[in-house]
């Protein structure tokens, strides 16, 4: 059997999966958050559980560092299972957001790779570092194993040199490595490969538009298997709404705010990474929250949504005209998956673009690939749940072997 341990680190957490690769199915999965603050908290779960006992465990624990994370996620293991002597991983595969222009390849790390991740901080500064974090703690715990690193940005070295180009000074930009890399890629490119068997037909066939949206949020158009377009840029920052970064808009309202408010670069950047998108619009990042407030008449929350599926419905125009056809939308990631009203509302109305919701079938939910559109939609709308950790851990494994 291969096994491999999937890490996804943030800046205060991490979440891990145990996944049998051969199998496409995950042994263990959990999450370790709250790092470095007064407690944490550890959730752990035993998937291989058919006998409906009891299995999913939470406990509070201080957790000063990545380190001793790592040293409550072992502990998790011992205490409830699976083994993880019985069911060693053969490698582990840690998520890295920024591969800049140097990684496309899933990638065995050596202190060079590390120091190279370390280097794209600044462009990825809330998630480059915590990679690098859990990638020592991982590690330390892991000494024995290849570790593997899986860039977001890989999916996306496709993007020809007009998508990828802003139009800013050449040599400035040349200097600073200043163009689009686009992220998301592992979840876009699993959506994609899901999309195409599901329906059956040649992935080499289908021009479709991929609409991740989670607490970060982009969407890619993919022809035939490749990315052509991407809505995050130098920075995931770029694009759709999100849960507290602003996405698009015009770079003079830094130099607005930076003149006239007299805001800080690292003001200006916590403003738009943290304060901004639906947090900033409506004091909420949480996409549960917004709605049942829109729904209880908070004009605030209804307003937000409103700016939200315009921005959506913004970039499924622009890429089926750079698509020049369309055969597939799939939505997915927390919100794309399990939210009825914001599918319906960026897609609504577009019988233009051969897009056709039905209502009934949109409102089901469930961890499966489903059809949401109807039967005489040219366009077929599809909810794929994504699945990162599975796509990385194969990925990994295909590094290793
Ligand atoms: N059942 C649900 N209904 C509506 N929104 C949901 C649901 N589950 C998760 N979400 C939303 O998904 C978002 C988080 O997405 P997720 O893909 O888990 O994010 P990430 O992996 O980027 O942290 C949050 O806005 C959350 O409210
Ligand atoms: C790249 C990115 O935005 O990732 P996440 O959605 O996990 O924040
Ligand atoms: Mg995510």
């Amino acid at each position: 059997m291969s096994t491999v341990l999937v890490v996804n680190s943030g800046s205060s957490s991490f979440k891990y999966q145990l996944i049998d690769v051969e199998n496409r199915t995950a042994l263990a999965s959990g999450l370790v958050e709250r790092i470095g603050e007064g407690t944490g908290r550890v959730k752990h779960r035993d998937e291989t559980r058919s006998d409906g006992g009891e299995s999913t465990w939470e406990r509070d624990v201080p957790i000063t560092d990545h380190t001793a994370g790592f040293g409550e996620m072992i502990a998790s293991f011992e205490e409830h299972g699976p083994s993880l002597a019985e069911n060693r991983p053969v490698a582990v595969g840690h998520r890295v957001v920024h591969g800049g222009r140097r990684f496309f390849e899933p990638t065995v790390i050596t202190d060079l790779v590390k120091i190279n991740i370390e280097d794209l901080s600044d462009l990825a500064p809330l998630h480059n570092p915590a990679a690098v974090q859990g990638i020592d703690a991982a590690q330390a715990a892991f000494p024995d194993v290849p570790h593997v690193a899986v860039f977001d940005t890989a999916f996306h070295r496709t993007l020809s040199p007009a998508a990828y180009t802003y139009a800013i000074d050449r040599d400035l930009a040349a200097k600073h490595r200043i163009r689009r890399y686009g992220f998301h890629g592992t979840s876009h490119k699993y959506v994609s490969e899901e999309a195409a068997r599901f329906l059956g037909r040649p992935l080499a066939d289908l021009a479709q538009i991929v609409l991740h949206l989670g607490n970060g949020a982009s969407v890619t158009a993919i022809d035939g298997g490749r990315s052509v377009e991407t809505s995050m840029g130098l920075t995931p920052l770029e694009g759709l709404v999100m849960g507290s970064r602003s996405g698009d808009l015009d770079p003079a309202v830094l130099l607005h705010l930076s003149r006239r408010a007299g805001l800080s670069i690292d003001e200006l950047d916590t403003l738009l990474n943290k304060r901004s998108g639906l947090t900033g619009l409506a004091g909420a990042s949480d996409m549960r929250d917004l709605i049942a407030r829109a729904e209880s008449g908070d004009t605030v929350a209804r307003d937000a949504l409103d700016v939200y599926v315009h921005r959506i419905r913004h970039y499924v125009g622009a890429y089926a005209a750079h698509l020049g056809r369309l055969d597939v939308i799939a939505f997915t990631a927390g919100v794309g998956e399990n939210t009825p009203l914001v599918r319906a509302e960026s897609l609504g109305g577009l019988d233009i673009l051969g897009i056709r919701i039905d209502p009934e079938r949109n409102t089901s939910s469930g961890r499966e690939t489903r059809v949401i559109s109807t039967d005489d939609s040219a366009v077929t709308v599809l909810v794929v749940p994504t699945d990162e950790e599975l796509e990385i851990a194969i990925q990994t494994l295909s590094a290793v072997s």
